[in-house]
């Protein structure tokens, strides 16, 4: 069943400068969809268009319903009711995501107690146990810190903990893992996919990494300069690439991937 159907999604710089060009996918539920393309094709924009958080120089148009609701028609308090409940967005810079004059238990307790309505006693308790459900050792310590305190790999299993508690029907990331090391994405990618196991939610994962692509989603969009250029399941697009531009990403991952095992002196696959 359909959760998200984006159909003819454009977006416009007021001078009609065309970003993103009927950008058309579905996402149904419980499962994951990934973006993918090269820097500048568009992927954040759309994003933005689908939390309705694109800056207000830019047009666009097209249809965006999600659960029945179309948003790109939504008044924003609606939509506001719906980002950050309903739907949530996970981003590259977790950093940038928290505010940095208060501590990270006084922001979950905010958005929990703000977003789930219940009690400042119970969005502690909730955060706690997030937390520690995200193996995050001593939660209590962690609580009293400021942002600036902890690496960007806590602070994206942070966020992760925060929306598990929120219980989103969906969750937008854009580029969760780009900014951290090996180690740190692999943990972020493990949790997400128990996040999918556990909560049933939808991700609409965006990455210019096919390899992540591939470990997390079970369809894909690969989008060029604005333009979506297939859509399709994972195995079939990256076995069997149609477009010019797909090929070519996949041949040059085989390529990275054959020199790396090289310098490590393996074979080639
Ligand atoms: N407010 C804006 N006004 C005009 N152009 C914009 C605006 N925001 C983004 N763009 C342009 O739109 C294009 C697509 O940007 P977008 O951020 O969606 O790319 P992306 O695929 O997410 O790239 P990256 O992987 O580097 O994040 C870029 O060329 C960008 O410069």
């Amino acid at each position: 069943m359909a959760l998200l159907t984006v159909q003819d999604l454009t977006i416009r710089t007021q001078e009609q400068k065309l970003l993103v060009e009927k950008l058309s996918f579905i996402v149904a539920a419980n499962s994951c969809l990934g973006i993918v393309g090269e820097s500048g094709s568009g992927k954040s924009l759309s994003a933005k268009a689908i939390m309705g958080l694109l800056h207000p120089n830019l047009c666009v148009s097209g249809a965006v319903n999600f659960q029945g609701k179309e948003l790109l028609q939504l008044p924003e308090e609606e939509m506001r009711k719906l980002r950050g409940r309903r739907i949530c967005l996970i981003l590259q810079d977790a950093m940038s995501a928290f505010v940095p004059l208060y501590t990270i238990g006084q922001q979950m307790t905010e958005t929990l107690c703000e977003k789930l309505a219940v009690s400042k006693k119970e969005a502690i308790q909730i955060s706690l146990q997030e937390l520690d459900k995200m193996n995050i050792r001593e939660p209590t310590q962690v609580v009293k810190k400021y942002p600036h305190q902890l690496s960007g790999g806590m602070l994206q299993r942070i966020m992760i903990a925060l929306t598990i508690a929120v219980k989103p029907d969906l969750i937008i990331a854009d580029e969760p893992t780009t900014a951290l090391d090996p180690l740190n994405q692999s943990e972020v990618i493990k949790e997400l996919q128990r996040l999918r196991k556990e909560l049933k939610v939808a991700i609409l994962f965006i990455s210019h990494d096919l390899d992540i692509i591939r470990r997390i989603a079970e369809k894909v969009v690969v989008m060029r300069q604005g333009k979506q250029v297939e859509f399709g399941n994972v195995d079939a697009i990256f076995s069997t690439p149609k477009h010019e531009y797909t090929k070519y990403l996949v041949e040059t991952r085989e390529k990275i991937t054959q020199s790396f095992r090289k310098a490590l002196g393996r074979d080639p696959v």
